[in-house]
């Protein structure tokens, strides 16, 4: 047996979603996003399943939190739904959906758990949406008035600050795949929204610092692995678009203050180009404090000519997958974090997501997932690894506390350590939470 030892400083932590787990949608004040939209409209997510109850978490926050509490994790990563702050996305707030934060808030500082706050999480208020949504550089204003008001109601309690979760998910899978809300299919469309989402980044970042906020602030894109079949340089090509449209397309903006050229080109043979105002890419490229990294699969790929949007197919190499359908490639995991930091610096990484799609039910008040547990050992070895090669990671958060509202899966998809029966809401621990548990108390686990 080998032990994983991991640095005494390490944090860790579990993460959700406000929309993914509150429910409560017509309530405290709170008002319409463009999920409550979507979820509602025929086809768009399986089962025709929406976050009207979700987890109900608006209300049993407190035995989550209890919950996290005998899980002994570090930090607590959740979203603030802007519609419950700002029902109409902008004027006048919503004092009940502040103080369901701050009650959320309070507990966990009474628990020793340090909240870790992500801005923007897709719940977009769908009067903003109806304005022309992220496509509209009034959004980027309009989000900045939210998070000035959250940072300003939450210093002193709110110490770690993202601002925009997977934007590669809100720009290209909502906007150009369509699978998202608010669904639609236009490259230009969301080569846009990507850079406004940047933009709004920025200047959320500039706000930050002017208020002389205590604290940390930053992003989490989410990152796919992409390894080249071959050594044919036509297949290294192919990978290196894959990779940078989840990578490059969302990290050189910030960390060079300019878009990867060959991406730029390649859009441009697609038909949609940057709009780039003066400014914009100073603002965008503001020195942040951490970077979230979301990783959940990767593939080994190889140019097909006419394929996809870059010329490249995913090659099935005989990977184990999940219940979701997605590669299990915790070397990807180790290659995309050395890639990142060699590629864009020290800069302080938090694994803001990382799990597995399992769905065990409980049987006699067990959930056996050792599945989940595996997924989790084997993708922190490559952590560790990643770590002894000289990556900066100063926390690890799984994804998620509980099963809950998988975005255009609801509920038939199951990512927690915690299941949920969607019924009664009831909640039960299950055998890879123990597992966790046991590893942040001991801050090691053996192989
Ligand atoms: N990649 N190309 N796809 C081509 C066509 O795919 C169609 C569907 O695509 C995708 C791609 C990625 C995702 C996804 C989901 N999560 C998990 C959430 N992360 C934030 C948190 O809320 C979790 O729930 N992370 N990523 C979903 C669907």
């Amino acid at each position: 047996m080998a032990i994983i030892q991991f640095p005494k400083d390490m944090k860790w932590g579990v993460a959700t979603a406000s929309y993914q787990i509150e429910g409560a949608v017509k309530e405290g004040g709170r008002g319409p996003s463009i999920w409550d939209t979507f979820s509602k409209t025929p086809g768009k997510v399986v089962n025709g399943d929406n976050g009207d109850v979700a987890c109900g978490s608006y209300y049993k926050y407190g035995e989550d939190i209890e919950i996290m509490d005998d899980l002994g994790v570090d930090y607590y990563r959740f979203s603030v739904a802007w519609p419950r702050i700002f029902p109409n996305g902008t004027g006048e707030v919503n004092q009940e959906g502040l103080n369901y934060y701050h009650n959320l808030v309070d507990r966990l500082l009474e628990k020793g758990i340090e909240p870790m706050c992500t801005l923007y999480h897709w719940d977009l208020p769908q009067v903003i949406q109806d304005n022309g949504g992220w496509d509209n550089r009034e959004t980027i204003d309009a989000f900045v008035e939210y998070a000035d008001l959250m940072f300003k109601e939450f210093e002193g309690k709110i110490k770690y600050w993202i601002t925009f979760n997977e934007p590669w998910c809100v720009s290209f899978l909502s906007n150009f795949i369509g699978a998202h809300a608010p669904g639609n299919k236009d490259l230009q469309l969301a080569v846009n929204v990507a850079h406004h989402l940047h933009v709004a980044h920025g200047k959320t970042v500039i706000r930050f610092r002017e208020l002389g906020m205590e604290g940390k602030i930053g992003y989490a894109p989410n990152v796919e692995w992409n390894e080249p079949y071959s050594d044919k340089q036509e297949d290294i090509d192919a990978c290196n678009r894959a990779n940078a449209f989840f990578i490059d397309w969302f990290f050189d903006p910030v960390f060079k203050g300019s878009y990867p050229q060959f991406m730029v080109d390649w859009f441009a043979t697609k038909g949609a180009t940057l709009n780039i105002q003066d400014g914009d890419m100073e603002t965008i490229s503001q020195p942040i404090d951490f970077i979230g990294i979301n990783y959940y699969t990767g593939s080994v790929g190889r140019y097909k000519e006419n394929e996809g949007l870059f010329d490249h197919e995913r090659v099935d190499t005989g990977y184990q997958k999940t219940d979701i359908g997605w590669n299990i490639y915790p070397e990807g995991f180790y290659k995309v974090l050395t890639h990142i930091s060699k590629t864009y610096g020290d800069v302080p990484i938090y694994i803001t997501e990382n799990g597995s799609c399992y769905n065990d039910e409980p049987e006699n008040g067990q959930v056996k997932d050792e599945r989940r547990t595996e997924y989790l050992r084997q993708h922190l070895v490559s952590l560790h690894r990643a770590m002894e090669n000289g990556v900066n990671i100063k926390g690890y958060l799984t994804w998620s506390l509980l099963d809950n509202f998988e975005w255009a899966e609801g509920y038939s998809m199951r990512f927690g350590i915690v299941h949920v029966n969607y019924r009664t809401l009831e909640r039960t621990k299950k055998d890879s939470f123990y597992w966790y548990k046991q590893t942040i108390a001991n801050n090691f686990f053996e192989v």
